[in-house]
């Protein structure tokens, strides 16, 4: 964090390098502009329909890093709060004309943002690959999930339809539903665009304005987003995007009373500080989807015939290691039953080192932060003396010498079960693999967490998928396959994995209010 304005931040300025970036749609293209800039990309808020220069004499600014170079990106500033507060007076103005507009005219806006997306697929996924870390392939992924965003909720509220009931003749009841207000939207560094997006397409659909804040560590395509929801037309104000850290730009934004709720993905304890703050503010709606340590219970029977063993391993290597383990939804506590876990464990291994190859297939961990913390329990994963099966702890990277985030797959075995290995969230490449003995126990070790978003079932047996499946605490649970989303079902996790549920029907919930009218039968 420095409190130096770059000396280049005039308006013309920002307009310029954005069309800069804008033209940048290759690897090749954006690291020649990254690098051959004489100062950082300077990346503005979008608040009112432009994008603005901080107005606080009190800003001050962020450097954020590239991952697979250590190399310095961008600098972002860091709103405080007066800028915080007239970004949501300007969605607070919006909400006027927004929420009285027809489905058929927020079904188009969104709609042309995602066609706007698909034309510009490359640029967002070249962007937030250099900025998160992620391989571009794994970007692409994302960025189309981005789009079907946009495009789902465009259709949904064409054929929304609401309950209405007759009460034994005596009335008849309807639920109405009006939006509810302005939300706060805040996002983490995992996955970007996409995760920002599954925010502000249903808050636009349902007649919400929002003021969104992407995670300090990754802000840059939520910047190329507000550059698009301009070229877009989307009315001023629907969409307000401030930069900044957590506790000033984000506290700032949840505790603001001009505020309705706020839809929130990160860790945990973020999650127990905005329900903390918003506590006395009842009307507040929250959605608050956190952290996971998320088990994958491998049944004997999945091991057995060739076809089903090779669905067995792929499937639990891409859970444990997509994103390089940078997904809330990962698979990190495998669990094998005992008398096919020799036989996995050794596959498994040979599987994850044959197609999760570092800078290959693997990209960078998001930050040097998040690069400390996973060596940290890599360290710890020594000290217990865990079996590394695969991969190692990773070098103390010298402040001089970065040249990336780097760190390989690791397998751990020989974990115990009470292990920081096994209860924290690494949220990094990392993933522990343990015996049990049968289903009564692979249910109780799956359990024993705090956490419960998801869970991976790897089974041929129908019986057991119900019969293991219902017994599971958590809010997802995948037999024999892993992250199959369909936008419509209910999405978010129990325990101290959050609390709320988003996607359909469920995002209704979260960005309308809801009233039953009673109106006489007769
Ligand atoms: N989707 C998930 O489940 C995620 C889990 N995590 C977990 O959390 C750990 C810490 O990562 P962080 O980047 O620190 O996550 P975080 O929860 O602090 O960050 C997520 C977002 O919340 C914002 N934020 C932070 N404090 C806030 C506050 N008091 N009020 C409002 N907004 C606030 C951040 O600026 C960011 O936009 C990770 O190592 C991982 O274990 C992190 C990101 C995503
Ligand atoms: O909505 C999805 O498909 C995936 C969501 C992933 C997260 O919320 C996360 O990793 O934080």
């Amino acid at each position: 964090m420095s409190n130096m304005k770059p000396e280049e931040w005039t308006r013309q300025a920002l307009m310029d390098c954005a069309d800069a970036i804008w033209s940048c749609d290759t690897l090749e293209k954006a690291n020649s502009l990254i690098h051959s800039r004489p100062t950082p990309i300077c990346l503005p808020n979008y608040v009112a329909g432009e994008l603005r220069l901080p107005s606080s004499a009190a800003t001050t600014f962020i450097d954020s890093f590239e991952p697979k170079t250590g190399a310095l990106l961008c600098r972002l500033p860091c709103a405080q709060q007066d800028d915080v507060e007239e970004a949501v007076r300007h969605a607070r103005t919006a909400f006027q004309t927004w929420s009285k507009t027809t489905r058929a005219e927020r079904s188009g806006h969104l709609r042309r943002v995602s066609e706007l997306l698909q034309d510009h697929r490359e640029l967002f996924a070249v962007w937030e690959s250099i900025d998160q870390g992620k391989t571009l392939e794994r970007a692409r992924i994302e960025v189309d999930r981005a789009i079907s965003n946009f495009s789902y909720f465009s259709t949904y509220i064409l054929h929304e339809q609401t309950a209405a009931r007759m009460i034994d003749g005596v009335a008849l009841t309807y639920e109405h539903r009006s939006p509810a207000g302005v939300f706060a939207l805040i996002s983490p560094w995992n996955m970007p665009l996409y995760l920002l997006t599954w925010k502000i397409a249903p808050c636009l659909a349902f007649g919400c304005t929002a003021v969104a804040k992407p995670s300090e560590v990754t802000s840059m395509s939520a910047y190329l987003l507000g550059v698009l929801l301009l070229k877009a037309g989307l009315p001023a104000g629907v969409v307000n995007i401030v930069l900044g850290d957590g506790p000033t730009t984000g506290a700032a934004l949840v505790a603001s009373p001009l505020i309705d709720g706020v839809s929130f993905t990160g860790g945990t304890p973020t999650g127990i500080a905005i329900r903390r703050a918003t506590a006395h503010q009842i009307r507040k709606h929250l959605s608050l989807e956190l952290g996971g340590k998320n088990p994958n219970l491998v049944f004997a029977d999945s091991m057995m015939a060739p076809a089903t063993r090779e669905r067995t391993i792929r499937i639990a290597a891409s859970a444990a290691f997509e994103n390089q383990g940078e997904i809330c939804l990962c698979g990190s506590r495998i669990y094998v039953e005992r008398t096919a876990y020799e036989d996995f464990v050794r596959e498994f291994t040979e599987y994850v080192a044959r197609k999760y190859v570092l800078r290959e297939t693997v990209g960078a961990v998001a930050s040097l932060q998040h690069y400390h913390k996973i060596r940290g329990y890599l360290e710890l994963a020594a000290e217990e003396k865990a079996t590394f099966r695969l991969g190692a702890v990773p070098p103390l990277l010298d402040k001089n010498e970065i040249q990336g985030y780097w760190i390989a797959p690791t397998i751990l075995t020989d974990v115990a079960r009470e292990s920081a290995l096994q209860t924290n969230e690494i949220f990094g490449p990392v993933v522990t693999i343990s015996p049990f003995e049968d289903e009564e126990e692979a249910v109780r070790l799956a359990n024993e967490s705090e956490y419960g978003l998801a869970a991976v079932l790897l089974t041929t047996d129908g019986a057991r998928m119900r019969r293991v499946g219902e017994q599971i605490e958590a809010g997802l649970v995948w037999v024999n396959c892993w992250l199959v989303r369909e936008l419509g079902t209910p999405f978010g996790g129990m325990k101290n994995s959050g609390t709320g549920r988003e996607g359909g029907d469920y995002s209704r919930d979260v960005f309308t209010v809801v009233r039953t009218l009673h109106l006489p039968a007769y």
